[in-house]
């Protein structure tokens, strides 16, 4: 399988393994993994069958081992060449963090009957959990706040939208599962790298009028209240010029509990035309750039694949290289896009990212060990403030941009 250091340039770092008792990637193969399970298990009257797979899988991925795909799955070639043949046979814990993780999901969705023909064919497992939080009164509340911001300067618009994506990445489903209550931790400051001055240079308001301007990619993350300020945010970046086109880049099958699928899309939307005040306005052109092909939506089968970006297939550079700016969201893509691996986190973003085929913005709150292009300041007020568990709760954030 593919294994293309992320920088050839700088020294590569050990990949992440979950084999280590007592590590956060173990404690999530070990333990979240069963818990998801046991989540689908409730939220959804599965027959017999699929809940005798469901435990079937709850004993493979903690004691078993790897197995293929089964020979129909219409998947096969693709998770053949993303490693499956290799790593048969092999624990899930012996093998890249990264790639267990996802091989997680894929099993899920066969033990649900995702691909199957019965009655359980495309039912997301997740959907009563990311329904419920879209529905929250949480979510009214940050709607209704939107209409705050009409007395800020336009910069301060921007930079609210901007943290409104940014934080929203707090709201994932699966992390909270294991991670109930976190707050943010009052001796560091939140953010621990801040390149928006950057990130805005790259999109100049009215860059984006006439037939010429820039598109912005944007790989989501989260459904339901991450997705909801996402969508936000390309709307101003629409209404104020700063980008012409945007394509959003979701999952095709649900994965990582949260992630967001074209239907999840659908469901944002609808929460935001069915909303008041200026919510409903974006929501309104939202659907008008979906209509009118200035707003795209992207479910590339890479978008759910075990490896890092620097592995991407040729249609995606291409799509990337195309871009003024792609915007990487969360932790999940920030692992892939600057590997999955032991980085010192003072290793520089830009080199990790150099493979990239254009401008690259990360918006991401840290909720894994991964971490890079960290200030060495910054580094040692963290590690001084305690523990370290700002790597992996969700507590802090950053954006970094390498243009
Ligand atoms: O939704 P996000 O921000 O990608 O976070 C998901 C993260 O949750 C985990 O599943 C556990 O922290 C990580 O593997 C992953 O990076």
């Amino acid at each position: 399988m593919p294994d293309t250091p992320a920088a050839p340039d700088t020294p590569a770092a050990p990949v992440l393994l979950g084999n280590e008792p007592g590590s956060f990637p173990h404690g999530v193969l070990a333990e979240r993994h069963p818990a998801i399970i046991r989540q689908v298990r409730e939220n959804l009257p599965y027959g017999p069958d699929r809940r005798r797979a469901l435990d079937a899988l709850a004993a493979n991925c903690v004691e078993g081992v790897i197995e293929p795909l089964s020979a129909d799955a219409p998947d096969r070639d693709r998770w053949t060449a993303w490693g499956m043949d290799e790593y048969t046979g092999r624990s899930w814990f012996d093998v890249p963090w990264l790639w267990s993780e996802s091989w997680f999901y894929r099993r899920l969705l066969d033990a649900v009957g995702w691909f199957g023909p019965g009655p359980w064919h495309g039912v997301d497992p997740f959907r009563p959990v990311k329904l419920a939080e879209l529905r929250s009164p949480r979510t009214d509340e940050e709607l209704d706040a939107l209409d705050g911001l009409d007395a800020l300067s336009a910069a301060a618009q921007a930079d609210a939208l901007l943290h409104g994506s940014l934080w929203g990445n707090r709201a994932d489903l699966g992390f909270r599962l294991s991670a109930p209550g976190t707050t943010p931790c009052a001796d560091t400051p939140p953010l621990v790298a801040d390149d928006s001055a950057r990130l805005w240079s790259l999109l100049p308001p009215d860059a984006g009028t006439g037939t010429g301007g820039g598109t912005l990619c944007l790989v989501a993350d989260n459904a339901g209240r991450e997705l909801v300020p996402d969508l936000l945010l390309l709307a101003h970046l629409l209404a104020t010029g700063r980008v012409a086109r945007a394509v959003l880049h979701v999952k095709p099958y649900p994965y990582y509990v949260s992630d967001a699928t074209p239907a999840d899309v659908l469901d944002a939307l609808e929460r935001l035309t069915g909303a008041k005040g200026r919510a409903a306005g974006y929501g309104r052109l939202l659907w008008t750039a979906l209509t009118d092909g200035r707003l795209t939506v992207r479910a590339h089968p890479f978008s759910c694949a075990p490896l890092p970006y620097a592995d991407m297939p040729d249609d995606l550079r291409a799509e990337f290289a195309a871009a003024t700016l792609t915007v990487v969201k969360g932790d999940l893509n920030y692992r892939r896009l600057v590997g999955d691996r032991r980085w010192p986190a003072t290793t520089a973003f830009a080199d990790v990212t150099a493979y990239f085929p254009g401008p690259v913005a990360a918006l991401r709150t840290l909720k894994s060990d991964v971490i890079t292009g960290l200030d060495a300041t910054v580094e040692t007020a963290l590690v001084a403030a305690g523990d370290q568990r700002w790597r992996t709760a969700g507590t802090h954030a950053l954006i970094q941009v390498r243009d």
